[in-house]
């Protein structure tokens, strides 16, 4: 597990808290973070089972690098007080409230955990945050919402509850989320934490896929909710950088720490300036390159 909030996320890959061989495998597919659901994916019968069963494997599975987040139930069911002091009794290292709609509701989400890593020992402030938004009221608070805690990594789009609640359905050229989208990414953006897009649930539409995740990778989303293994590559095709980007971002940190050298903080390479923000974008592109294992460990270009 890891407790960074610079890692990467692009790939956040559902697990349903009620499948004991999914949630045993669910660390072999590479997914950036394993999220168990206790929500929608399992029946109210269901409930006290799968969060024994998340319990028991958060304890006991060795998931690798990959990070680990619930789904917990809504504030509004009789099942999120017991799942947040299990999940925080187990030391997930983020706790995912749906259909987050208000501030208040990651205030009180706050408190709970708070007393949780209090009640087990766990380091107060070691739990991290984040919300699914998914109702029109939840995208007019986005703002409000990012902004709720200083434990909060990131905020999500959920479109099937969220095309329900605005009275549509999903479209395949996503029209219908446009503004949420964006709103939801400027939201996540000010507040200085990530963007998660929803899941895409047609297995057979990969052309469709592949549409949607190139279209919230070019509107700048850290990633995206998914549903099934397969969808994982697809995503980090998509977010792989081209060996151009590499090689100039390579060119790009060189640069600069010749700046630095010589006391700059902004120089010219090939003709264009290269500032702060080019230096942020080349140190991401970077990242990229090493998660798709395009650089060896000095930073240079080694393809695949
Ligand atoms: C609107 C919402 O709230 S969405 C969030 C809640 N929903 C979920 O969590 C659903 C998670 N996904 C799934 O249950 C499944 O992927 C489905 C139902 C969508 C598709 O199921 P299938 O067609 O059986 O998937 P597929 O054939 O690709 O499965 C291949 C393998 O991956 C495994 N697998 C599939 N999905 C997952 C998953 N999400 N996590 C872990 N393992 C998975 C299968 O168990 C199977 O393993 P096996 O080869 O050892 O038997
Ligand atoms: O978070 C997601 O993308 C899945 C979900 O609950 C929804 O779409 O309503
Ligand atoms: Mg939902």
């Amino acid at each position: 597990m890891s407790d960074s909030k610079e890692r990467l996320r692009r790939t956040m890959m559902f697990v349903p808290g009620n499948n004991p061989a999914m949630i045993k495998d669910a660390g072999i597919f590479g997914a950036d973070s394993i999220m168990f659901d206790l929500e929608d994916a399992v029946s109210m019968a269901e409930k006290d089972a799968a969060r024994y069963l998340i319990y028991e494997a958060i304890t006991t599975i060795d998931y690798g690098d990959a990070e680990l987040v619930v789904r917990i139930n809504g504030l509004d069911t009789p099942y999120y007080q017991n799942d947040i002091k299990a999940m925080v009794k187990a030391g997930i290292d983020v706790i995912r409230l749906p259909k987050a709609e208000t501030a208040e509701m990651i205030h009180e989400l706050e408190t709970l955990v708070a007393a949780a890593e209090v009640e087990f020992g766990r380091e107060v402030g070691s739990t991290n945050l984040m919300a699914a938004i998914e109702s029109a009221k939840g995208v007019v608070n986005a703002n409000e919402i990012a902004a709720a805690s200083p434990r909060m990594i990131g905020i999500a789009l959920s479109a099937e509850d969220y095309t329900t609640d605005m009275k549509t359905h999903r479209y395949p050229d996503g029209q219908e989320l446009l503004y949420a989208r964006n709103v939801i990414l400027h939201a996540a953006r000010a507040a200085g934490i990530a963007a998660f897009d929803t899941v895409f649930t047609n297995m057979d539409d990969e052309a469709g896929f592949y549409r949607e995740t190139e279209l919230i990778h070019q509107l700048g989303f850290d990633g995206k909710s998914l549903v099934n293994p397969r969808q994982v590559a697809m995503v980090n095709k998509v977010y792989q950088p081209t060996e151009k980007e590499i090689r100039n971002a390579q060119q790009v940190i060189m640069a600069i720490e010749q700046a630095r050298i010589k006391g700059s903080g902004v120089i010219s390479l090939n003709g264009q300036m290269v500032d702060r923000p080019v230096v942020l974008r080349a140190e991401r592109v970077m990242r990229l390159a090493k998660a798709n294992n395009l650089v060896d460990a000095e930073g240079e270009y080694i393809g695949k």
